[in-house]
């Protein structure tokens, strides 16, 4: 039967895309949309700036775009990959992808920041391979790999399997800096088989990771499904398989403001600055208390972050992840890129002590190079990301907690000093524009047996009272990135409108 009324709990990415949907494929069915600040988009946080400077005697203006949150989307990998690239599509929003091409810089020059201060080239191809400091860890690695033995634990840390499978060197150096990159986390607290599940089947189906790489790990029917979805989207399916990543003209903004703007026009009811404090059952509704008021509902769709509504139900695991809190610096400098660093993607930071890295810098991106700055005058842009494990104990791997700084003011002076330190030319340049951000607490920790917890959480959702009422969405549960957010939104929609019950949890159901 099609629910009445709907309410849909949190107004980021994950949220306004499930309200589009649901309003979009159950016209009858009342939509309300709850959001606890005053502003919806959550991390997604794109701003337009106006710059003006003098260079060389010239007047220089001009708009560019900074991006606070999550910027890039990839073209494949996960599940939502394929429905991310459908939303854009729905939302007449295909003209404003900006694509990375497989052959851009971003996609093959992106770098390690060695021990000794120097930007280290990651191998994009056998070639580069063979002039890597990597070679010789990734060759003995490499060569090896496929000849270790299986583990029999459950799931284990990012840090564990590598070390186990490539070697101290790779875990140090590559793994670390991967999950610092995704993660903003310590590989030593991260789950594989949640973070990096790819790898996990790589080694319980072909018993290695080069061997999954190199023959696959899945069935001829989810490659066939798989191709099924990608070509459902006509020639966008098959023009994706050339990108590495792609970009929105205007910054993701431009999406969380489209799913703005479609939500109210397609009459979904969106409450701003409306934290909810309280959900109790009446008879077989929901009732959902907020500061301001209190909303009667027949289904909740949360995608509230599973800490936000642990106070507010009786459910299992729901605080079990530690949240990271990560410092996003902007800064713009009024000089052409080239001038300053390698065309490229950026750099990220192994794990590393308070000598090589005193500012617990994780890496940093080179905004005019990553993507697509078509319009904009010729700036550096860069983003510093600081902090994450760095700011944290829990669970007490990172060995050096800083003290986390309570405005994001405070971020300024230790990025720029970094960024001085790599690249000596930016010492006697002042940047023209500075944003720093503190995101507290954005990006949840999946700790090893996240799976299980999941599986237990499904179970009590569809066994208690929330049985046929509750459905959890978002990155607290099944993957972090943008495509995971929507893909989850998407999935629980489509169990919805064909008038199925969803906790969104279904995938961990048979978790063993
Ligand atoms: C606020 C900081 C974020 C950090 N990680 C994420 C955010 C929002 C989430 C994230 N980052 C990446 C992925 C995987 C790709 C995906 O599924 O979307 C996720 C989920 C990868 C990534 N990391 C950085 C960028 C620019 C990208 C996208 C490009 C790519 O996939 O290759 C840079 C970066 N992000 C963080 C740090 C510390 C960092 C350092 C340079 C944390």
């Amino acid at each position: 039967m099609t629910p009445k009324h709907i309410t849909v709990l949190g107004g980021g990415l994950t949220g306004l895309t499930a309200a589009y949907r649901l309003a979009e494929r159950l016209p009858s069915t009342q939509v309300v949309l709850l959001e606890a600040t005053q502003r919806l988009g959550g991390w997604v946080d794109s701003h337009r700036y106006p710059i003006q400077y003098t260079s060389d005697g010239k007047d220089i203006r001009g708009e560019i775009v900074l991006e606070g949150g999550p910027r890039s989307i990839r073209p494949r990998g996960s599940r939502g990959a394929v429905k991310m690239l459908k939303l854009l599509q729905d939302l007449d929003l295909e003209g404003s992808i900006r694509p990375i091409p497989n052959s851009h810089p971003s996609a093959r020059n992106r770098f390690l920041l060695g021990p000794s201060g120097s930007l280290q080239a990651l191998p994009s191809s056998a070639l580069s391979l063979l002039r890597s400091p990597y070679l010789r860890d990734l060759l003995f690695g490499g060569l090896t790999e496929p000849f270790r033995r299986r583990s029999l634990v459950l799931d284990e840390s990012v840090d564990a399997f590598f070390r186990r499978r490539l070697g101290p060197a790779i875990a140090d150096k590559l793994a670390s800096a991967m999950v610092h990159g995704i993660y903003a986390a310590d590989s030593r607290d991260v789950s594989l088989r949640s973070a990096f599940p790819i790898l996990h089947e790589a080694e319980r189906k072909r018993g290695s990771i080069v061997l999954g790489m190199l023959l696959g790990t899945k069935s001829p029917e989810e490659k066939r499904s798989e191709k099924e979805s990608w070509d459902e989207l006509g020639p966008l399916g098959k023009e994706r398989e050339g990108w590495s990543l792609y970009g929105l003209q205007g910054g993701l903004g431009t999406l969380t403001s489209r799913l703005a703007e479609r939500v109210r026009q397609l009459g979904v009811e969106v409450h701003l600055g409306n934290p909810v404090t309280a959900l109790s059952m009446k008879d077989t509704n929901i009732e959902v208390s907020t500061s301001e008021n209190t909303v009667l509902t027949s289904r909740l769709v949360s995608a509230l972050p599973p800490h936000r509504l642990a106070p507010l139900v009786t459910l299992p695991n729901l605080r079990s992840n530690p949240l990271t809190s990560v410092g996003v610096i902007n800064l713009v400098f009024p000089l052409p890129p080239a001038q300053v660093h390698p065309a490229g993607f950026g750099y990220l930071i192994p794990r590393s002590g308070p000598s090589q890295n005193p500012e617990g810098v994780l890496g940093v991106i080179f905004d005019s190079t990553a993507l697509d700055t078509e319009g904009e005058p010729p700036v550096c842009k860069l983003t510093v990301m600081m902090g994450g494990p760095y700011w944290s104990s829990y669970p007490s791997t990172s060995g050096r907690p800083m003290e986390r700084p309570s405005n994001p003011t405070e971020l300024v002076s230790p990025a720029l000093q970094h960024l001085r330190r790599v690249f000596p030319h930016l010492q006697d340049v002042e940047p023209v524009l500075i944003r720093p951000k503190l995101h507290i607490e954005c990006i949840p920790t999946y700790l090893p047996g996240h799976g299980g917890r999941l599986r237990e959480l499904h179970e009590a959702i569809s066994s208690g009272p929330w049985k046929h009422k509750l459905s959890l969405v978002g990155s607290g549960y099944g993957g972090i990135g943008v495509n995971d957010c929507v893909g989850s939104a998407e999935e629980v929609v489509d169990a919805l409108a064909q008038g199925h019950s969803a906790t969104g949890l279904e995938r961990w159901a048979d978790w063993s």
